[in-house]
């Protein structure tokens, strides 16, 4: 078997045209979907990503602004910063690049940002939300993923997602869009013992570690569906995944690529909720 691959830049291509016409409807009424995106330093990987957001919204026709800060920017600057962003009626989205420097914590620059500016979806509340099943912006990355998954009508209702990888911004949200969709889920780590008898029962195939090609076809169970979340930037420049494509390719019915795979979709979910936040604002 060889798997059909699941090209998240065609589909972003899509929703991206679909995006533009609705922008266009909403700036008729008079308001212009803004994303304000925070970079704290010149990490050139977070630049890169930051230029991505810019071309979308461009193409889309969302107003990006683009603050950029001194790595030796103090919390409290930045906190204010966002408190300014909160109480501008023309900002529909705030965005803080992660990872910030170590002096600033993560968690308390997360929980400054507004709830109805939070596009990332990473703020407790809108966590709380999505996991009591209620309309909020959801994670881009996870949001992405049950996108791909339903643009191919790949069943989710009853069938064994295994996540692998557990992190706040993908691994353990992906796990409860997946639970919201009435898939049996396990979140497997670096801490699961016998990671391959996971691996064997799962029909989706969550892979989200950051570690290249940690899962290659051998245990993966004929006719899965795998999707890698994996961005490694490797010796020679290039990305890479989580998973080595060639062989898993070999056993899963669908499998997505990187690039051109979940990367993509997760800048077109933030075009989203940006637009559903100024959507808000009619
Ligand atoms: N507050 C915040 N929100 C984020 O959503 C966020 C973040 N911080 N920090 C960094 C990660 C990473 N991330 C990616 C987005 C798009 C691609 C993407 O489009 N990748 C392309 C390739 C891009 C390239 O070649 O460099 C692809 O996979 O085809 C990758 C990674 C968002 N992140």
């Amino acid at each position: 078997m060889s798997a059909e691959v699941i090209y998240g830049s065609e589909l972003s291509q899509q929703l991206k045209d679909e995006m533009k016409n609705e922008v266009a409807e909403i700036k008729k009424q008079g308001v212009t979907p803004n994303l304000t995106v925070i970079l704290v330093g010149d990490d050139p990987a977070s630049r890169s990503y930051v230029r991505g957001k810019q071309k979308a919204s461009d193409y889309i026709g969302i107003e990006s602004n683009l603050i950029e800060l001194s790595s030796e920017t103090s919390q409290n600057e930045l906190l204010k910063l966002i408190t300014q962003l909160n109480n501008d009626p023309n900002v529909h989205g705030i965005l803080v690049q992660l990872p910030l420097p170590d002096h600033i914590n993560e968690q308390s620059v997360i929980e400054a940002i507004s709830p109805d500016k939070d596009v990332d979806g990473f703020h407790p509340v809108n966590i709380g939300r999505m996991m009591t099943g209620q309309d909020t912006f959801f994670p881009c990355t996870p949001y992405g993923i049950i996108q791909m998954l339903k643009s191919k009508n790949i069943p989710i209702e009853g069938k064994h997602a295994v996540v692998i990888g557990r992190s706040n911004i993908v691994g353990k949200p992906v796990g409860q869009l997946l639970l919201k969709e009435n898939a049996t889920v396990t979140y497997c780590h670096s801490r699961t013992k016998n990671m391959e008898q996971f691996i064997a029962t799962a029909d989706i195939l969550i892979v989200a570690v950051g570690i290249p090609h940690f899962i290659d076809g051998t245990h993966i169970k004929p006719g899965a569906v795998v999707i890698d979340v994996g961005v490694n930037r490797i010796e020679d420049g290039s990305l890479t995944g989580d998973v080595e494509f060639a062989s898993a390719k070999q056993k899963a019915s669908y499998i997505t690529p990187v690039p051109k795979g979940v990367g993509p979709m997760t800048i077109t979910m933030l075009m989203g909720n940006t637009i559903k936040s100024a959507k808000n604002n009619l």
